[in-house]
């Protein structure tokens, strides 16, 4: 009895690795420390009421902002555990199983916890205000979709502590990811984390697209809404179609694993290329959809920090449209070793053509800024660093795509510095731009700009120090994915060298959690409206927002409307306010959330029963909203009026 006991907790519980226990001890301390601030303010009224309930887009993106940041601690504590296991030849700091769980969780992390809520964060705080709405088109699918990916991110996150990671990479390649190499709990954590969370990211994308054809403000046609919406929009149509390809992918590896099915191992006359088809078809178009909304805060910045319209805009939008189309062409050049040459000829040159649209963009920006009176305020800044790195990083994939090369450079730290460069170059760095550019319009104070100037040049300098030793190390034959090498290799030196980087990088992010605390503290209200004299819509109504956006939905008649405006002095508008029509708060997508929690983990552990009552539970959540008819209300003129007079509102 307590022999089977011990071999039950033993198998539950990792354990026999002081890095889990202090991440196990930490992680409970934290919970502790929440309940007892919760308990001790009696704030757990507050919490429900405000925020867990919400419907609000402004605070749901608040909420997607804090897990992202969460998100990118963990995943750059994993990174920072890997560059020391890297930093001296034959270290055994981390042995080589703990490595592959750790460049696992690091990849899915950052690719599917830390860049897509961050951008979900961005959606959320800025479409609806820049084209004139008062919510997004499905107010409780938004809260529905944050639910799931919450806690899909927290059943991932949990394999940490109870059962073990994933350790088949960040794709989690078959055969390997099948129960006769991957046996125990880590595989099917990746498969239900991801699955909870696909569900929220295809009904954010579905979500934001009717959001962006149907919502916009009176006169604002397509070829007049702002950059920002237009690359949110592009990269809508690229979720919609590519989700549902993940969806299914992992479904089957599912069914492989969990009745035993064969369609991705050789036996029983599957095949494990139908998986990395499959994956890639969906992983490709996932690194696009990730940049293009980066690429939209680029154009957004570029333009108000230059005081100028940005440069080609129709050809800005044709080319956002046309990358969204390529993406879906070119998933091949992932695993041109394995592909015929003739297939190989064809994506090496569909890949190539993404080159086109991009340079398109890269061109506009600078012709934007060319005789701009330019500004070098947080947000123009990162986008100045972000043009010659990402610049670097596409040229690099440019050279993968051409395949007879590809055949050294794949796997191999090439690749690494490729990706990196063009994730933290383009989305990292374009998406702090955005948080740097809409913090004020969200949360109504401004930030420490110095702070921000040490988190700046530290990262900065940090992602090259890290990233350009790698590309060297690549020619030099290091492959990806190896836990240590040997002195004889002559990896030594830039290894070193790429694990400071990587420190420098570290230190970026605490300055930027200092530079948040810090002007939450000292919060400097100052022209928090239009700080920036901006062009769009977000900037003509308060900091923050009232509930309802807009007191009076505006009339749009220009591109770049509320800059227009402001040349003409058009800015007051008549206060000549309706009852305006709001969705009431719910608590069933956080409950629903719980529910595909406890559906996830049950069949993580195979536990049938749990799954099921997981899945009634979610049955039961969409009938018992079905049958609510009190889900919205009015806000009466006179509400409107006090709160306009309190909040400065309308000019
Ligand atoms: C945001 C993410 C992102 C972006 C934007 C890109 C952009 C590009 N990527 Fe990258 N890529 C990844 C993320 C990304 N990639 C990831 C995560 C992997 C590895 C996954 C893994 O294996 O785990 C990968 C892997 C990868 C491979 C596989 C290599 C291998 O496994 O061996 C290839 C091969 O073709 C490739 C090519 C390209 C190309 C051609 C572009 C182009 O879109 C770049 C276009 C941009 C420019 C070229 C710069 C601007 C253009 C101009 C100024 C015009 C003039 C320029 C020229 C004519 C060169 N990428
Ligand atoms: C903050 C600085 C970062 C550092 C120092 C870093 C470091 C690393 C290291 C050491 C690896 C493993 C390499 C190997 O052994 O093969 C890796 C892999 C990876 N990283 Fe990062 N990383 C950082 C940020 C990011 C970000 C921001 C993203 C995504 C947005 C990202 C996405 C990935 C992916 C997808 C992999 C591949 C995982 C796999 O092989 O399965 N990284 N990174
Ligand atoms: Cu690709």
């Amino acid at each position: 009895m307590i022999e089977s006991i011990k071999n039950f907790s033993s198998d539950f519980f990792v354990t026999g690795d002081p890095l889990i226990y202090g991440a196990d001890v930490s992680i409970v301390l934290v919970m502790v420390a929440i309940i007892f601030v919760l308990t001790y303010f009696k704030k757990w009224k507050w919490l429900w009421s405000e925020w867990l309930t919400t419907v609000d887009h402004k605070k749901i993106g608040i909420m997607y902002l804090i897990a992202s940041l969460l998100m990118l601690f963990r995943g750059g504590v994993d990174a920072i555990l890997m560059r020391t296991q890297l930093a001296f030849p034959n270290m055994d700091f981390l042995p080589s199983d703990k490595y592959n769980e750790i460049f696992t969780t690091h990849g899915t992390i950052m690719i599917l916890f830390m860049a897509m809520p961050l951008m979900f964060a961005l959606f959320n705080m800025v479409v609806p205000l820049q084209i004139g709405a008062r919510d997004v088109a499905y107010p409780f699918l938004n809260a529905v979709s944050f639910w799931t990916f919450f806690f899909g991110a927290m059943l991932f996150n949990l394999s940490f502590v109870i059962g073990g990671s994933p350790d088949a990479g960040w794709l989690s390649y078959a055969p390997l990811s099948e129960t006769q190499f991957s046996e125990g709990p880590g595989q099917n954590y990746y498969i239900w984390g991801i699955q909870i969370s696909g569900i929220g990211s295809l009904a954010s994308g579905i979500n934001f697209l009717v959001t962006i054809l149907k919502m916009r403000a009176p006169g604002m046609k397509l070829m007049k809404m702002p950059m920002f919406s237009w690359s949110v929009l592009s990269s809508c149509i690229i979720i919609i179609f590519a989700f549902p390809i993940l969806t299914v992918t992992l479904g089957l590896l599912f069914i492989d694993r969990y009745f035993g099915a064969n369609f991705f191992t050789l036996a029983g006359g599957g095949n494990p290329m139908y998986y990395v088809n499959l994956i890639w078809m969906w992983g490709h178009p996932e690194v696009y959809l990730v940049v293009l909304p980066a690429f939209g805060v680029f154009s957004e910045v570029v333009a108000t920090f230059s005081k100028k319209k940005i440069f080609g805009y129709k050809s800005m939008v044709f080319a956002l449209l046309s990358i969204s189309l390529l993406s879906f062409f070119t998933w091949v050049h992932h695993f041109f070793t394995m592909a015929d040459y003739k297939v190989d000829a064809f994506f090496a040159i569909t890949t190539m053509a993404i080159a086109i649209p991009t340079g398109v963009k890269v061109f506009n920006w600078m012709f934007t800024m060319f005789r701009g009176r330019i500004q070098m305020k947080p947000p123009m800044l990162w986008t100045i660093a972000f043009i010659p790195t990402f610049l670097v990083g596409g040229a690099t994939g440019v050279m993968l795509a051409v395949a007879p090369a590809d055949f050294q450079y794949h796997n191999s730290y090439f690749l690494i510095a490729h990706f990196h460069q063009v994730l933290i170059g383009g989305v990292v760095f374009g998406f702090f731009s955005g948080i740097y550019y809409w913090w004020p319009k969200i949360f109504g104070f401004s930030l420490n700009e110095k702070l921000g100037l040490w988190a700046f040049w530290l990262w900065n300098i940090g992602f090259y120090v890290t990233f350009m030793p790698q590309y060297a190390l690549g020619f030099m034959g290091m492959p990806r994915r190896v836990s240590t090498y040997g002195w004889d290799m002559g990896w030594a030196p830039l290894n070193f060298i790429s694990t400071i980087g990587a420190f420098l990088m570290g230190a970026g992010f605490i300055f930027q959690v200092w530079q948040i605390v810090y002007s939450i503290k000292h919060r400097n209200k100052e022209g928090a409206a239009d700080p920036w004299d901006g062009r769009t819509l977000e900037w003509s109504i308060p900091s923050p927002p009232p509930e309802y956006n807009f007191a009076i939905i505006p009339k749009v008649s220009e591109q770049d409307d509320w800059w227009y405006k402001k040349q003409k002095g058009l800015t007051k508008v008549k206060e000549d306010y309706k009852p305006i029509h709001m969705p009431k708060n719910s608590g069933i997508p956080f409950i629903m959330g719980g529910f595909w929690f406890i559906t996830g983990f049950g069949l993580t552990f195979e536990w049938t029963w749990m799954g099921i009552i997981g899945l009634i539970g979610v049955a039961t959540s969409i009938v018992v909203r079905h049958l609510d008819n009190d889900t919205d209300y009015y806000i009466p003129v006179d509400e409107i009026e006090r709160t306009e007079a309190r909040i400065g509102g309308t000019r």
